[in-house]
């Protein structure tokens, strides 16, 4: 559904006479399957919307080539718009139309009849929870019920391909657990694809199939969620001291563990990544016991999209709160 090959953009940046260049996405090859719905995952800057604006067809690649729900990314892009739907973050409902009006318009610009866009637009309210709306302007709804009705403009033609930048950004946890079901209900019940953004790694690992990482530009880890967690390296064993001195023993005991890491030591906790947590754990509490070595607490841990996060980008994705600033659009540099 998607194949893009050594997909890249660059900007040139102007700041007084200084001119520079921002390699923001360099080189990226990607596929997706019909069916799949896919996590691009990335700290901020990483290069996520500016790969999804180019395979969306609002952004020019500097180099590349991609097809896109069949068609040619640079010979057809008219064929790729009308074959998919793009929820950006910005939304793109204009503040002053009544939400119903803008959803039939949109569903009519890709030729689905009057009747049959209220009918579905109708049902995308149901669904996304926003019944009683339908006369709004979006100028008066509230954050989270713009960025629903942003993801029904996304959907209301029924595109075969659907392409979400951050779609949950914004919404209480209901909400967001009422699109999950949503997004998983459009590829169970019409075969839809996905390709969404997300900062939220517990929405990749409950949402997504397979799992891409970008950083700096390029792909850096791909995978289902569980390849990726178990491409970490193990479980986590973490003991915890009553007294900061019998940390180095511990230390030493847990890291002649069978496949145990180098332990590390903070304070009165103990960790290291051993290859299943469970069995090690029971060895390790036996020894300690027989050493006559009281603990204050253990705990095993299975990696979570974060180890992995922190593995191959060298930063948790919680390191970079604060979004990017946007920067005036250049000319890319050709
Ligand atoms: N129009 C532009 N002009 C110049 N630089 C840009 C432009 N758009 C993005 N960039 C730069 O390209 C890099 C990638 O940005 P992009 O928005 O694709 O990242 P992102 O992974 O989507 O980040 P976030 O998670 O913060 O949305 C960043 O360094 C950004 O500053």
């Amino acid at each position: 559904m998607i194949h893009a090959r050594g997909l890249s953009r660059t900007f040139r940046k102007k700041r007084g006479k200084q001119a520079s260049e921002v390699k923001a996405v360099a080189g990226v090859d990607l596929d997706v399957e019909a069916g799949e719905i896919v996590g691009f995952l990335g700290p901020n800057g990483a290069g996520k919307t500016t790969t999804m604006r180019m395979l969306t067809t609002l952004l020019t690649p500097t180099a590349g080539t991609a097809t896109v729900a069949g068609c040619d990314l640079l010979t057809d892009p008219v064929g790729v718009r009308r074959r998919i739907g793009y929820v950006s973050q910005a939304g793109s409902t204009a503040p002053e139309n009544r939400a119903g009006e803008e959803l039939v318009s949109h569903a009519r610009l890709y030729g689905v009849s009057t009747a049959e866009a209220t009918e579905r637009g109708k049902r995308l309210f149901t669904e996304l929870d926003l019944e009683g709306l339908w006369e709004r302007q979006p100028k008066a709804m509230s954050g989270g019920q713009r960025r629903r009705l942003d993801i029904a403009m996304g959907l209301v033609h029924v595109p075969g391909l659907v392409f979400l930048d951050e779609p949950t950004t914004g919404l209480d946890p209901q909400a967001r657990a009422n699109l999950w079901q949503h997004i998983e209900g459009l590829r169970s019940e019409r075969g839809t694809t996905v390709f969404l953004t997300t900062h939220y790694l517990d929405e990749a690992d409950a949402l997504c199939d397979r799992v891409l990482v970008i950083d700096k530009g390029a792909i850096v880890a791909s995978g289902t969620p569980d390849e990726l967690k178990s491409s970490v390296g193990g479980d986590l064993l973490t003991v915890t001291v009553p007294r900061a001195d019998l940390a180095a023993e511990v230390a030493g005991r847990m890291g002649a563990l069978p496949g145990a890491e180098a332990p590390t030591v903070d304070g009165d906790r103990v960790s290291c990544r051993v290859p299943a947590g469970g069995s090690a754990l029971v060895a390790l509490l036996r020894d300690l016991d027989a050493a006559g070595i009281e603990v204050a607490g253990v705990e095993s841990r299975r990696p979570s999209l974060d180890d992995v996060f922190l593995t191959v980008t060298g930063r948790s994705l919680r390191d970079g709160e604060h979004p990017t600033e946007p920067v005036p659009e250049q000319e890319p540099a050709r």
